[in-house]
């Protein structure tokens, strides 16, 4: 029988920020995943998302091909990406939409509702690692952080083949946050340590109205890999899945640079200092196929 995961929940509307906050560290040091409930997004508005986004992938390819992916913005289509990129399978069996600002500051600034979130929860980080709770903010990672919001869809049938073909081939986010809702249909499975062999991986069941919250491996840098940034993949299960995934990012130029209250002398930085941008541009980089 294949196992799953009981995910901490984290209520953002809970009165009290230190506890909420040790919550987030626990699950943060844990398993790198949790809950977000009471979140502030309107579930209509999800809702709406979900049915354009529907709309959206059930166009001819032709046509979406023409929103084909420039800058990181637009359409991938199917076996486009390989998250895994140590495997040798094809590409991943998803196709996916991004969307996000392309132009400056004033157009980041008016993103949608789940920046403020994020950011809230953000600042909750920051207490959760016995940080000021603007630590992000003053270090400038939310000062227009990189936000983007893409959609995906898992089509239910799969084109024969003799190899193993995954939804999202088992990787970890790059960034500092990530924020994902899906429409219920299973697949995600989480693999909490990722040198063991064989790799156990857990599903991860839906929680209705609950976004899915994962540490990034910017965030993981930070913090010396006190959070974990979890490897994770998206298995077929024959049924079509349409999901969202909000990735919040530090601003371009923020550096990305070991805490100093996560290291010492017996625990070195691991990983030297980097620009955000210039991080997640590499690691964009090796991902597509083409
Ligand atoms: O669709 C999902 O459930 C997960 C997607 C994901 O992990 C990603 O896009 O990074
Ligand atoms: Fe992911």
């Amino acid at each position: 029988m294949r196992e799953s995961i009981q995910l901490p929940i984290i209520d953002l509307t809970s009165p009290d920020p230190i506890s909420t906050a040790r919550a987030i560290r626990q699950a943060c040091v844990d398993v790198g995943f949790f809950y977000l409930i009471n979140h502030g997004v309107d579930e209509k508005l999800f809702k709406e998302v979900l049915e354009q986004s529907k709309n959206f992938f059930s166009l001819p390819l032709e046509d979406k091909m023409k929103l084909v992916r420039r800058n990181h913005r637009g359409y991938t289509p199917l076996y486009a990406e390989k998250l895994d990129t140590s495997s040798t399978t094809q590409g991943d069996s998803k196709e996916s939409f991004y969307i996000g600002s392309l132009e400056g500051k004033s157009v980041v600034s008016k993103l949608n509702q789940w920046p403020a979130e994020g950011i809230r929860l953000i600042s909750l980080i920051a207490l959760a690692l016995d940080l000021d709770e603007d630590f992000f903010h003053k270090a400038g990672a939310c000062d227009s952080p990189n936000g983007f919001l893409r959609l995906l869809h898992y089509p239910g049938e799969l084109q024969l083949s003799e190899q193993v073909v995954y939804g999202a081939s088992a990787h970890s986010d790059y960034g500092m946050l990530t924020l994902l809702a899906t429409d219920g249909v299973g697949g995600l499975q989480v693999c909490r340590e990722k040198f063991n062999r064989p790799q156990i991986w857990e599903d991860v069941h839906h929680l209705s109205g609950a976004f899915i919250v994962n540490i990034g491996d910017m965030m993981e840098r930070w913090t010396n890999c006190l959070f974990r940034s979890t490897l994770h993949r998206v298995m077929p299960t024959g049924q079509e899945r349409y999901s969202m995934a909000f990735f919040l990012d530090p601003n371009p130029d923020c550096m990305v640079e070991c805490l100093k209250s996560c290291c010492s002398d017996s625990s070195p930085p691991r990983y030297p200092p980097i620009r955000a941008g210039e991080y997640l541009e590499e690691r964009l980089k090796v991902t597509y196929v083409s």
